[in-house]
């Protein structure tokens, strides 16, 4: 009995060691790739930006291309296009056809091939801090960071108060508590890790907030279609039309159309390639267009049709 009870916590004792001996190899796997992950240039790289860049969110896009690695296929094919400082663009496609990719390649996240230049400046030739410091992107689910409202909004503690509550008010957070009775935030609220305590909607207008505080005048917002209601999305459109200064540029990358049938202009993407880039109101009435073969299909075709046209 005894030796069959010994035999079998020997067993045990092998099966436990070597599933902790796999579980190890699978993180000294991991540690491996991470180790082998090729480095972007050190964020300080590169040259710096006169002080007064940006002074406007004018974007000009020759020929860029990109890949997710240096030897994968190209996903954007010889994009080109010029955004005037203070447009608002939106971006639709369908599913795949390179929205996201387009954001990370002027962002210079991946490998990309051509010239960009942003207010003037070719941004290759920047460093990666100052690229990335001079342009919000406004994720579907903005991360905040723990800690208050204030530090969220001004990290190093350069604004004052009435500074950040006019941002607040501007990117609609006031107006949003008043539609919802959603816990009232102040800037001394706590902001849970992450923001989970908030709703995705207040963190899109916090970090909408941000972009104001931070006068950025390049503003990339990724819709969050799925993840916000109806009225906070209005609320985040106005802020956008209405609290931005005339040099903001601001583009969306739309998942639903009515977000940007009156944009000034509409980027339409297919399989990484530029297709259409004009007014709605134009592409509206392209033969065999590819906004206009989505606006047809759509369910809010005659609303769409209205706001292109300027009528709502
Ligand atoms: N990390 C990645 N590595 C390799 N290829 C990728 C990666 N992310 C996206 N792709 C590819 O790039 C192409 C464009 O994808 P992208 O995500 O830019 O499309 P999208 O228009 O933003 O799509 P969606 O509307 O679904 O968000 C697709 O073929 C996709 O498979």
């Amino acid at each position: 009995m005894t030796g069959a009870a010994s035999f079998g916590d020997m067993i045990v004792w092998w099966v436990r060691i070597y599933n902790e001996f796999e579980v190890s190899g699978n993180s000294l796997e991991r540690i491996q790739q991470y180790l082998v992950v090729e480095q972007e240039p050190t964020p300080k790289d590169g040259g710096a930006p006169p002080a007064y860049w940006p002074s406007s969110g004018e974007l000009r896009v020759d020929n860029l291309s990109a890949r997710y690695s240096p030897d994968g296929p190209k996903v954007l094919h010889n994009v080109s296009f010029h955004i005037k400082a203070g447009q608002r663009v939106g971006i639709v496609g369908r599913t795949g056809s390179g929205k996201s990719t387009l954001t990370l390649a002027l962002l210079r996240c991946i490998y990309t091939e051509g010239a960009v230049w942003y207010d003037g400046m070719q941004t290759n030739t920047l460093n990666l801090d100052a690229l990335r410091s001079n342009i919000t992107i406004i994720p579907q689910v903005p991360e905040l960071l723990s800690g208050t409202l204030r530090q969220n909004l001004d990290m190093f503690n350069q604004y004052d108060d009435a500074t950040l509550n006019d941002a607040l008010r501007a990117a609609g957070l006031f107006s949003l508590q008043r539609l919802q009775d959603e816990n009232r935030l102040t800037l001394d609220s706590k902001i849970a890790s992450a923001g989970g305590n908030l709703s995705v909607g207040q963190r899109q207008i916090i970090a909408l907030a941000r972009a104001i505080v931070r006068q950025s005048k390049l503003l990339i917002l990724d819709e969050a279609t799925s993840a916000i209601d109806y009225e906070t999305d209005s609320i985040i459109q106005t802020s956008l039309r209405t609290e931005l200064g005339s040099d903001v540029t601001v583009i969306t990358v739309a998942h639903r159309l009515q977000t940007i049938m009156d944009s000034d202009k509409i980027m339409v993407l297919d399989a990484g390639r530029l297709i259409e880039f004009d007014s709605p109101k134009v592409l509206l009435q392209t033969e065999n267009g590819l906004l206009r073969a989505l606006v047809e299909e759509s369910a809010d075709k005659e609303a769409l049709l209205a706001m292109a046209e300027g009528k709502v």
